[in-house]
């Protein structure tokens, strides 16, 4: 078989090869070469990308067998993350990478622009010995305004904190209580302003971050002021900045994103008081290195078929490890209950019962509709575009949990309703230390038998001699049974009969048996994994 295709379309620590291993066949592209990149896509698997390649819609539409985005860094604004995710390709990112590496630049650029490092810098090596022009200003008790109060802009207040520095923060997305643990005052925008001796952005880029430091703002600060952005490129505006730095509002800058990259003809280049990078935040070794095994890690997980903690277009973040073993689980049982619709589903309910009741599981849900749409649709139903199957059909979906269970330390059980009103149960655990699956219930009907790859389902009125017909219908069609559980109603005069037997037997075979029991109810189920 064919190893998948890993494209990597950027420069990655080659810690990143090493993670992907050897079961892959990993392909160089250039990203930022248009042309390149739509034609080496095409049959990919997985793409492994920086900030300078845009996986846009067009990209997306042109990958015919791509499974995963993978970005080897925080921000996705290169990544057209809703077209990935109705094309049922899953996103990830490596959230806290290189976040302490933004940080630290970010650091740099404050001591920079307070010290005109990069002028100082630029005239010595000229020749000249200017050490007037170049006096700067302490941060000790200086103020520092922080917009955008996440990963990093948590980590810079830690930082500042231990250069003296008093921290306000605006972040409207943030808790008073989370601010205050970093040190931070929170105030409005103005506020920030109008106090802060430096201001620094660490905000994504939105539609209402873009341009969010302009001509404004730069009057409402205080004079003098200094602005960093190691954020994103047009959170604050290049062109509004290099105005009020030449006017003398603005008492300097340290910029490592640019709206456009490589940025293009921009004043702030002729300015003294601005510090210019070239969107080196990420760009250490220990960043680069963690980028690289994390999302390499990633992709392995994503192409062979299990959740992704990092995943940023499913649910459910990290995945508890008693949650996991009933993944599968509930992949299976909602291919079982796919298998007893007679039409199509209107409302599919899972609930979760026991001790795992008390964690995230979510994740669960999203499995259950995985395995009721994997028989039915022709696209390749993942943990991403499941939910969005559920949502163009009109099924109204249900994640019900409850502690309480009383076989088993926990079950998961399915309902779900068909258009012609048939309702349908099924419940299922994994036990033991081989985490074997178990079918518990059908329709009410409950019963113990390993949840194998092909069951026969029989519902008939309870009578003696029932399970020699089965057993002699089924071996006149040369099908071995490997296991049978009988379960008789609690309500009526009927049995339920649920057989694994040891491969998948044909419609027609099943409706025969059917038949030689008077069955009322049948199903032939075949979770076989191709
Ligand atoms: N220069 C570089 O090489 C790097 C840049 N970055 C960029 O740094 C930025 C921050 O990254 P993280 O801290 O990891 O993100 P994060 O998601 O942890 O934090 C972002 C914060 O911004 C806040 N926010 C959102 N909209 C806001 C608004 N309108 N006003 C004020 N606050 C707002 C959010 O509530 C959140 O607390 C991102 O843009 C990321 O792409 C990240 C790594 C390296
Ligand atoms: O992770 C981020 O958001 C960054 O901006 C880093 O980008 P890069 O991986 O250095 O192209």
């Amino acid at each position: 078989m064919p190893k998948p295709i890993v494209l990597i379309a950027e420069i990655l620590s080659p810690a990143t090869i090493d993670a992907l291993g050897g079961d892959f066949e990993i392909r160089q592209t250039e990203g930022a070469d248009r042309s390149q990149l739509l034609n080496d896509i095409v049959d990919a698997d997985a793409i492994l990308v920086r900030s300078a390649t845009q996986v846009d819609a067009e990209a997306i539409a042109a990958a015919k067998k791509l499974q995963v985005i993978a970005r080897a860094g925080v921000g996705l604004d290169n990544v057209d993350v809703p077209a990935a995710t109705s094309a049922g390709v899953m996103v990830v990112n490596a959230p806290t990478s290189n976040i302490t590496s933004a940080a630290e630049l970010t650091m740099a650029h404050i001591l920079g622009s307070a010290r005109y490092f990069g002028a100082g810098n630029t005239s010595l090596k000229a020749g000249e010995w200017n050490r007037k022009k170049y006096t700067g200003v302490e941060l000790y008790e200086k103020t520092l305004g922080i917009v955008g109060l996440g990963r990093i802009g948590g980590l810079v207040a830690e930082r500042a904190k231990a250069f003296g520095m008093r921290l306000v923060g605006y972040d409207p997305y943030i808790t008073q209580a989370r601010a205050a643990q970093m040190g931070v005052e929170v105030v409005d925008l103005p506020g920030l302003l109008a106090v802060s001796d430096f201001v620094t952005v660490h905000m994504p880029k939105t539609p209402e971050t873009t341009g969010m430091i302009s001509t404004e703002e730069f009057k409402a600060a205080k004079p003098g002021a200094r602005f960093i952005n190691v954020a994103r490129g047009g959170i604050i505006d290049e062109e509004a900045l290099a105005e009020a730095v030449a006017a003398g509002e603005v008492g300097g800058a340290g910029i490592d994103v640019w709206s456009t990259e490589p940025p293009e003809h921009s004043a702030l280049m002729e300015l003294d008081a601005v510090n210019v990078t070239p969107h080196l935040g990420a760009s250490t070794a220990e960043a680069q290195e963690k980028a690289g095994v994390a999302v390499a890690k990633s992709v392995r997980k994503a192409l062979a078929g299990e959740l992704v903690p990092d995943a940023v277009n499913v649910a459910g973040g990290a995945i508890h490890e008693d949650v996991r073993p009933g993944i599968p689980l509930a992949e299976r049982l909602g291919r079982v209950v796919n298998s007893l619709a007679d039409s199509s589903v209107t409302h599919f309910k899972v609930e979760v019962n026991g001790e795992i009741a008390d964690k995230d599981v979510s994740v669960l849900k999203l499995s259950a509709l995985k395995g009721l749409f994997r028989d039915v649709v022709s696209d390749q139903v993942s943990y991403v575009n499941a939910p969005l199957l559920a949502e163009e059909r009109g099924i109204g979906v249900e994640l019900v949990t409850d502690p309480y269970c009383e076989s088993f330390r926990n079950v998961t059980r399915l309902t779900a309703t068909t258009s012609e009103g048939q309702r349908i149960s099924v419940s299922g655990t994994v036990t033991g230390p081989k985490l074997v699956q178990k079918l518990t219930e059908v329709n009410g009907f409950d019963l113990e038998i390993e949840l194998t790859d092909n069951l026969l389902i029989f519902r008939y009125e309870d009578r003696p001699g029932i399970i020699g017909q089965l057993g002699q219908a089924l071996g006149a069609n040369e099908i071995n049974i490997a296991g049978m559980q009988v379960s008789p109603s609690a309500t009526d005069n009927d049995a339920l009969s649920v057989l694994a037997v040891d491969s998948a037997v044909s419609e027609e075979v099943v409706k025969a048996v059917a038949g030689a029991v008077n069955a009322s109810a049948f199903s032939g189920v075949s979770l076989n994994e191709d």
